[in-house]
C-alpha cells in the first residue's frame, strides 16, 4: 500500500480510521493484509532465528530421511521435549514443517531449505551477521565495529589471510554460486565469446557452468593467488584443465591479463567501494579490445523500487563488511559508463534475490 500524501498518511495513522476501515466490508481485508505484513516485520528477527536454530540442528537433512515425532527430534537435538514442540510449531508456522498424526516432516519450502545449494551454509553463518546487528541504531550511526570484514579479509586488502578463513569464504561462494550461474547463464548467451576471463572467480564455479554451457570458450580466472590454487584444482577435477588458465594476484596491485574477448565480474562489485570499482572497471576495460564484453552480475538494490533482497538484506550484510556497497543496475551502469563502456544492458533478472545482471560493450 503506497500513501503519497501527507493528510492521507495521517489519517490512516489515525485510530479511529483504522478501527473503522477493519470494519467496513471494503476496506477491511486491505487492513488484515496490512496488519499481517506490520506484524511480520514486527517478528521478522524471531522468524530467523527459528530458521537459524532449524538449520542448526539440521532438522531438514533429519526429516528427509524420514518424518519423526517431538520426542524423537527433542531426544536427538538435546532440546527439552516442551521446547522443542514450540521449535517445530513455530517452524510449521514458517512453512518449513508440517505434523501428521504425530509426525513432523518436511514441506515443499522445508524440502527447499535442505535441498537449495549453498543456503544452508549462508544461513549458518548469519551468526556473525546478526552480531553486528545487535545494536541496530548504532550500526546505522556507523558507530559499532563490525566482524563481517573479518569474514572477507581481502575487504582491506589483506591478501595474505590464514588458509582456512579464505578456504572458508571460498566453500561459502561456492556453495551459492550454482544458482547464480544458471541464472546468468540462462539470461546471456555466451556462445560467440572465444575467451571468457573471470575476474575474482574464486574457486571456479561460475567459470565451470559456463564452460559447460559454451564447450568451445576457452577460460581464464584471476583471483588472489591462494584463491587461484584451490580454483585450479576444480577446473582440473572438472576436465578443464587443458582448456583454462588461472592467474593468481590481486586485481588492485596488477593489470588484468589482456587477450580475453569477455570478462564477468560475479559477485565482486558489491565487496568494494566505489573508488575501488573505478579502478577495477578500468582495468578490466584495458584488458578489453574493442567490442570486448562485460558482464557484472550480483545482488542489487531495486534502486528507487527499492526491494527485500537487495534492499533489505544484501544492502546491510554489504555495510556491515564496511567496504561493501550493494549497488542499484542504474548505479553499476553508470560506474561502467565512467570506465568508458556503452552498449548497457540490463536483462531481466529471474531471481532478483540470486541476482541481477549488467552487461556492457567496451
Ligand atoms: C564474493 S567472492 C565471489 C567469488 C565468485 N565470483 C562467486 O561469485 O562465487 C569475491 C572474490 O573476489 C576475490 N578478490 C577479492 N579481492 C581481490 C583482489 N584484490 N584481487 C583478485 N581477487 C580478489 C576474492 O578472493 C573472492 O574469490
Amino acid at each position: 500500500m503506497q500513501l503519497t500524501s501527507g493528510w492521507l498518511s495521517r489519517l490512516v495513522a489515525s485510530r479511529s480510521f483504522q478501527s473503522w476501515a477493519a470494519r467496513f466490508p471494503l476496506t477491511r481485508g486491505a487492513v488484515k493484509r496490512e496488519g499481517e505484513a506490520l506484524f511480520d516485520l514486527v517478528a521478522g528477527f524471531c522468524h530467523s532465528q527459528v530458521l537459524y536454530t532449524v538449520v542448526t540442528l539440521d532438522l531438514p537433512g533429519r526429516l528427509l530421511k524420514a518424518p519423526a515425532s517431538v520426542e524423537v527430534l527433542a531426544e536427538e537435538a538435546g532440546v527439552p521435549p516442551e521446547r522443542m514442540v514450540v521449535l517445530l510449531r513455530a517452524a510449521a508456522a514458517l512453512g518449513l514443517l508440517t505434523s501428521k498424526k504425530g509426525l513432523y516432516r518436511l514441506t515443499r519450502r522445508g524440502a527447499a531449505l535442505a535441498g537449495v545449494p549453498g543456503l544452508k551454509e549462508m544461513i549458518l553463518h548469519h551468526d556473525v551477521l546478526y552480531r553486528d546487528l545487535a545494536d541496530p541504531v548504532a550500526f546505522f550511526r556507523g558507530e559499532t565495529e563490525t566482524e563481517l570484514a573479518g569474514v572477507w579479509p581481502y575487504v582491506f586488502g589483506d591478501e595474505a589471510a590464514p588458509p582456512e578463513v579464505i578456504e572458508r569464504y571460498s566453500a561459502l561462494m561456492e556453495g551459492s554460486q550454482a544458482l547464480v550461474a544458471e541464472d546468468v547463464l540462462r539470461a546471456i548467451s555466451l556462445k560467440d565469446v572465444e575467451c571468457l576471463m573471470d575476474v575474482g572467480g574464486g574457486t571456479g564455479a561460475f567459470l565451470i557452468a559456463a564452460g559447460k554451457a559454451n564447450p568451445a570458450t576457452t577460460l581464464w580466472l584471476v583471483d588472489l593467488p591462494e584463491v587461484a590454487e584451490l580454483a585450479s584444482v576444480r577446473l582440473a577435477a572438472a576436465g578443464m584443465e587443458g582448456r583454462s588458465s588461472v592467474f593468481g594476484g590481486s586485481f588492485l596491485d596488477d593489470a588484468l591479463p589482456g587477450g580475453a574477448d569477455a570478462v564477468s565480474l560475479v559477485r565482486v562489485l558489491y565487496d568494494h567501494d566505489d573508488d575501488t570499482v573505478r579502478v577495477l572497471l578500468g582495468k578490466v576495460h584495458d584488458a578489453l579490445p574493442p567490442e570486448g564484453r562485460l558482464i557484472i552480475a550480483e545482488p542489487m538494490s531495486g534502486g528507487d523500487a527499492p526491494e527485500r533482497a537487495g534492499d533489505a538484506y544484501f544492502a546491510l550484510y554489504t555495510m556491515a563488511m564496511r567496504t561493501g556497497k550493494t549497488r542499484s543496475s542504474a548505479e553499476i551502469a553508470e560506474l561502467c559508463r565512467e570506465a568508458g563502456f556503452d552498449g548497457i544492458e540490463m536483462p531481466r533478472p529471474r531471481r532478483p534475490f540470486v541476482t541481477r545482471i549488467v552487461t556492457a560493450v567496451r
